[in-house]
């Protein structure tokens, strides 16, 4: 907690925020210990931000100094096998493409991205990485609040790598696919999510804390786990509306093969059946279009939404 409230700028605006907000009708004594009671429990929220920053800080740096890679070229995306195919297109800047498909019209697009071969070495590093967290005694950080399994790949050394592969792949075709989405795609998160028969097997009805997704398949071998599709979504929409029939689908994994969609596209991981599943997943995020949704009219349904679209057609 700062020493000197008084300079404190944070507290000092949320508090005006905070008083802006209270009701007219109350006393100087109501509004004295309401504010009170906030303040105490706003600082503790700050004050346990930043002991976890802390701490992540130190998480970091106890990998960076420590870690010594095992395959040190994977993590340089210019040492990337990526399909030429996919190159060519992207140099292009065409849509005109068998390599790069759309699972009809869905905005769900799925293309050859990387090398069966390739995609092993990745899956053999990140347990090399999980090895050596369990021998030095470090904790595993979970993907995210959903997936229990896998590991961050920001976390030991893959930052750089993701943000070129955002960039130089995710960006182009979201250019191209998902015209709503402002561009720069600017930060991301990067993971792997695992599943196996002894740990979690499937994946629960979501949305991606993303703009755009790229979810690629890197083994190993595994029965079942198909991703099903049930309607892209805004924020009224996502948890009000059931799929409508002509937006459900089912996505089926193949090692080395990308599968790209919007982060609001509703979908769940269907349990796999035998074996054990890894894919490399990239939530890509632009600034941009995060700022336009935060200060477009909370009830006003934007146009990409499943709902909005079926609005217009019954008009
Ligand atoms: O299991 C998959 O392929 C999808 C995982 C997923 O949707 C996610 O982690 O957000
Ligand atoms: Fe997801």
């Amino acid at each position: 907690m700062s020493n000197d409230n008084e300079h404190d700028e944070e507290e000092q605006s949320f508090l005006q925020y905070v008083t802006s907000h209270l009701s007219m009708h109350w006393s100087d004594e109501q509004r004295d210990t309401y504010l009170q009671d906030v303040l105490l429990n706003w600082r503790k929220h700050r004050e346990h931000s930043r002991e976890e920053a802390r701490l992540m800080e130190k998480y970091l740096n106890t990998i960076k100094d420590n870690f010594r890679s095992q395959s040190p070229e994977l993590y340089d995306f210019n040492q990337w096998p990526i399909d030429e195919k996919l190159l060519a297109i992207l140099k292009q800047d065409s849509l005109d493409s068998d390599t790069v498909k759309q699972i009809r019209t869905t905005g769900v697009y799925t293309f050859p991205l990387l090398p069966t071969a390739f995609c092993q070495r990745l899956v053999n590093e990140l347990a090399y990485f999980e090895q050596w967290c369990v021998d030095n005694g470090l904790k595993l950080y979970r993907p995210n609040s959903m997936n229990k399994y896998g590991v961050i790949l920001d976390h030991f050394g893959f930052e750089k790598c993701l943000t070129d592969l955002m960039t130089n792949i995710v960006q182009p075709l979201t250019q191209l696919f998902y015209k709503h989405i402002t561009l720069p795609l600017d930060s991301h998160h990067g993971f792997a999510v695992e599943y196996a028969m002894n740990k979690d097997r499937k994946l629960d009805f979501h949305v991606d804390d993303s703009a755009v997704t790229l979810n690629v398949c890197l083994g190993e071998e595994f029965t079942d786990g198909e991703l099903y599709f049930g309607g892209v979504r805004c924020s009224s929409h996502v948890s009000t509306s059931a799929p409508k029939k002509e937006e459900e689908f089912f996505f089926e994994h193949q090692i080395g093969t990308a599968c790209l969609h919007l982060g609001n596209h509703r979908h769940r991981a269907l349990p796999i059946t035998s074996g054990r599943r890894l894919n490399l997943i990239l939530w890509c995020r632009s600034s941009s279009f995060d700022n336009e949704k935060d200060n477009d009219d909370h009830d006003e349904c934007p146009a990409w939404c499943g709902i909005h679209l079926k609005e217009a057609e019954n008009n």
